[in-house]
């Protein structure tokens, strides 16, 4: 269960201090990673000499836009592969935590002019595309973590909230990852550098991973698991599917592979996980992955469901990253009444009015 502003649990504490000071990067005391304030800190000398820095990809600037004001606020940056799926996220965050846009104006999509990803701010949360696979969301990190550097945003936590491919669980299962693995099971992103492979740990928050879990409930009409992701550079041969318009290995081969998978205790495949969980952890940010399986491996690989399921399924991640970040600012934000029936969440920077939820927590 979440923290609460005093550092208990709330219900449950399923594991002890030492575990979790050493798998949660709350960066709080990483000089590299964070400054005094917990605001973020960049491994890179070369950014504060720069007279600008330009995020090309968000068509934003840090002499252009004033980032403190316009992101200095942001606590929760959650990201997937489509801009309708996080246009559609951005709207129901909007309505889970009652955020108000000022009068006059709409959500609208702040990085529209890159062309490249589609960006929307809610409040407190950021709602980003990713596209696909590692090269996509590399470049998307490299800038919206530099993006948290110039608005001096404090101890960001990000959540990739995406689909996938099961193993050996049926279509619309949840799977929040505590781990992420390449295709030759190997715990790490490996990027070329200078001409040296680097590799760098995909570690994820294990105890972000746990208080996700306790946040599915048995009223859920589907399952919620824990494993570990495999992270693949492609949709076809790369996670063994026959349908590609290349494939040169058996079904049985293809079947062989994906249990040895299941034996390593992957409970699916997508294409994000690796990049995700090392740049994130480099820069000391706490992070979750959460995706929605669109179909079992092991029976399949075309994905075949009705698109009308598929969209319902989709809405499962962002269901429970939603109940994390409600849950956040109802413990975290400091969240008082007005007297008005209005609630004023006390974000580390500002008081923000939000519209009193109608659902209680308990
Ligand atoms: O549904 P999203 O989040 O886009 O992610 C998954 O879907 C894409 C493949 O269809 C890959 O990017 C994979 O990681
Ligand atoms: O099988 C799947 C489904 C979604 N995304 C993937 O990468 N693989």
């Amino acid at each position: 269960m979440l923290e609460n502003s005093n550092g208990n649990l709330n219900g449950n504490q399923i594991h002890n201090n030492k575990e979790e000071n050493e798998e949660s990067h709350t960066n709080g005391e990483n000089k590299e990673t964070r400054y005094l304030d917990g605001s973020v800190r960049l491994r890179n000398p070369h950014i504060e000499l720069m007279d600008q820095d330009i995020l090309y990809h968000l068509a934003l600037g840090s002499e252009s836009h004033d980032l403190v004001e316009m992101f200095g606020d942001v606590k929760f940056v959650c990201m997937g592969g489509t801009p309708k799926r996080m246009e559609s996220f951005a709207e129901y965050i909007m309505s889970e935590i009652g955020h108000r846009l000022p009068t006059g104006t709409q959500l609208m999509d702040i990085s529209q002019y890159s062309y490249r990803y589609s960006m929307y701010k809610v409040g407190p949360v950021l709602s980003i595309s990713h596209g696909m696979g590692a090269p996509s969301i590399g470049i998307l990190l490299h800038e919206v973590i530099k993006l948290m550097y110039h608005a001096k945003c404090r101890d960001p936590i990000f959540f990739r909230i995406g689909t996938c491919g099961g193993i050996g669980l049926d279509g619309g299962t949840v799977v929040i990852s505590d781990d992420a693995s390449d295709g030759m099971m190997n715990k790490y992103y490996q990027v070329p550098i200078l001409g040296k492979i680097v590799k760098r740990p995909a570690k994820l928050d294990k105890k972000l991973a746990r208080e996700l879990k306790a946040l599915s409930t048995p009223e859920d009409l589907y399952d919620t698991v824990t494993g570990t992701t495999m992270c693949a550079d492609d949709f076809y041969e790369g996670q063994g599917r026959l349908d590609g318009a290349f494939c040169d290995y058996t079904e049985a081969e293809k079947m062989e592979y994906l249990e040895r998978l299941r034996s390593a205790g992957i409970k699916n495949i997508e294409m994000e996980a690796t990049t995700f969980a090392a740049l994130t952890h480099h820069a000391g940010i706490k992070a979750a992955v959460v995706c929605v399986t669109l179909l079992d491996r092991l029976k399949g690989d075309q994905v075949c469901t009705p698109k009308e399921v598929l969209v319902e399924w989709q809405l499962r991640p962002q269901i429970l990253v939603a109940r994390y970040i409600k849950r956040y600012l109802q413990t975290k934000g400091r969240i008082s009444f007005d007297g008005h029936g209005s609630m004023c969440v006390k974000s580390p920077r500002r008081f923000k009015l939000v519209q009193q939820e109608s659902q209680t927590f308990e």
